[in-house]
């Protein structure tokens, strides 16, 4: 995993690093630029007219380092500077000095800036990192805005947009990126849906910073990475039966919502458990045995809705239960809510619906306990806490739920965020755009649900979970982009054991 810290304790971070290595600040910055043209390299041509534009900061220095190098490997580079590069920081001035004589560099007014013609296939954005402490204004800010009106040109941010702040909610303007370079982890505004119009795509660039180094820096914020999913799984053996691969239990639909529960429950079976269950109400019948044959199904009380109760020795069989997809918000269904979780205790998901009865019903709120994961989107979670003035709120009311009530809560979205009740929170890094799309919800509801199942801990049931949904959403929608429905995604899910290793 990936330690996200906050901008502040970055220099402190560098300067620990730095002085362990027994190097200079310079040779980091080396490192940083050196990481980004290993990237570049790969994916741009030589005949490419790239344009570097660089501050007064480590950002800029960062920028002329980059110039460098790539001029060095013959690429055809012109350099920009902007700000007060007579009182540049060190590393910054030490680049500018090292820049080859015939690498064009030009000093930027702000009357030059509204008339230059930039014309350029690439534009590399390193005005400013995560030093930013203002607004944009004056050259920072009519820089930005004409490289934002600029088309047909691919922009590079290095380590954060010029403009955003590292740890906050962006006020005024910032660089407008096609992609977004950051070195060593993802500084933690990169993940927030009110900057992913300036990020773009964003890529990680190791810069050598070893993870034990942040430790007394950690802020308990990780960034997921594939080899800290593989290694939470458990391996099965060559004589297991399908006891082992566990029995779960998926409850929910309703009269026209019976698609959520199918296929809730097929991605319980695709990721491998043993026997699943659908408990709905009678008219889900028909739909599911016909839909589902590996599953069985039974049928409560009511006809069109979940109704009465499950008694406690019945639920105790199963290994985990999973809630809430399609079982509507009627009084009827919060009453068969509020019964159920009366009567298990047992490892358990609620989604959709169970959210939102537990928002109408805050004294089921009682019920939570440390066995207990839930899937709110951000509409399900507002619901549940009131609102949010921006992400980073949300984040932090994320937190605090489950501190509060010792579950763990999954908050959806593009990096999704997991908050456990000892105050960590781990980011997604899977998943996209074409994920957005009825029913994907459900099925991390059923693959969660069917890990918990299979014996992994609450906290190794969320976190495979949700890495591997956005896994099989990735996978999914390979060939099929904007028409990726859910059920690609479920049919996809073996295919992410594949990719982690894992038989
Ligand atoms: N471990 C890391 O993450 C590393 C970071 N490095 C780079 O160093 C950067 C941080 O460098 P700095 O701390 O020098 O910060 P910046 O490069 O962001 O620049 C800060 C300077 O800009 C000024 N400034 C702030 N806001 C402004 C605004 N709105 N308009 C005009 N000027 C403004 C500040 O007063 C200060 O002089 C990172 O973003 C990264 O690019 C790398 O060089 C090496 C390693
Ligand atoms: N832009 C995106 N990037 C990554 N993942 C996404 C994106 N949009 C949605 N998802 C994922 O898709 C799922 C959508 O869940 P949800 O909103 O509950 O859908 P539904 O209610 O239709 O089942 C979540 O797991 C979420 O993380
Ligand atoms: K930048």
């Amino acid at each position: 995993m990936l330690e996200i810290i906050s901008g502040r304790s970055v220099k402190k971070l560098d300067a620990d690093f730095i002085s362990d290595r027994g190097i200079t600040s310079h040779r980091l910055m080396e490192n940083a630029a050196q990481a980004f043209c290993d990237w570049f390299e790969k994916k741009y041509h030589r005949n490419d007219r790239i344009g570097i534009c660089c501050g007064h900061g480590n950002n800029g220095g960062d920028g002329l380092a980059i110039a460098r190098l790539l001029w060095r490997k013959g690429f055809d580079v012109v350099v920009f500077l902007v700000g007060d590069h007579d009182n540049a920081s060190a590393d910054c001035r030490l680049n500018r000095e090292l820049l080859p004589d015939k690498l064009p560099a030009v000093s930027l007014t702000e009357e030059d800036i509204q008339h230059i013609e930039f014309d350029f296939d690439v534009i590399i954005d390193a005005l400013l990192g995560i030093g930013v402490n203002r607004p944009l204004s004056g050259d920072f800010l009519a820089l930005v805005k004409r490289l934002n009106r600029l088309i047909h040109v691919n922009k590079i941010a290095v380590d954060i947009p010029s403009g955003l702040p590292s740890d906050e909610c962006v006020e005024g303007d910032a660089f407008i990126a096609d992609i977004t370079i950051s070195f060593q982890f993802p500084k933690y505004s990169l993940l927030f849906p009110e900057h992913a119009g300036f990020v773009g795509h964003l890529k990680v660039a190791n810069i050598g910073i070893s993870q034990p180094f942040f430790g007394q820096f950690s802020e308990g914020k990780y960034y997921l990475q594939y080899k800290d999913v593989a290694k939470r799984h458990l391996r099965f053996g060559r004589f297991s039966h399908k006891g082992d691969f566990g029995k779960v239990l998926v409850c929910g639909g309703s009269y026209g919502s019976m698609g959520a529960l199918k296929m809730a429950a097929t991605a319980s079976l695709r990721t491998g458990s043993g026997l699943v269950t659908c408990l709905a109400p009678k008219c889900g019948m028909g739909i599911l045995q016909s839909s589902l044959p590996e599953a069985q199904v039974l049928t409560g009380e009511g006809e069109n809705e979940l109704a009465g109760s499950v008694d406690s020795e019945s639920l105790s069989r199963f290994d985990a239960i999973g809630i809430g997809p399609g079982m509507g918000t009627s009084q009827t269904s919060s009453c068969f809510l509020g019964k159920f979780l009366e009567n298990y205790k047992g490892p358990l998901v609620i989604d959709a619906d169970g959210i939102n009865i537990l928002a109408k019903q805050p004294g089921l709120l009682n019920y939570l306990n440390e066995n207990v994961i839930l899937t709110p989107h951000v509409k399900e979670f507002e619901r549940l806490v009131g609102p949010c003035q921006n992400h980073k709120e949300r984040l932090d009311k994320a937190l605090e739920f489950s501190m509060k009530h010792g579950c763990i809560l999954i908050l959806k979205g593009a990096h999704t965020a997991i908050s456990l009740p000892n105050g960590k929170q781990y980011f997604n890094s899977t998943g996209n755009k074409h994920m957005a799309t009825g029913g994907s919800g459900d099925v991390l509801t059923g693959m969660i649900t069917s890990f918990l199942g299979q014996g992994y801990s609450v906290e190794n049931a969320a976190v495979c979970g949700v890495y591997q949904h956005g896994l099989a959403g990735q996978i999914a929608s390979k060939n099929r982009l904007r028409g990726t429905i859910a059920s690609d995604i479920v049919e996809a899910i073996p295919r992410t054991y594949i990719l982690l290793k894992i038989d």
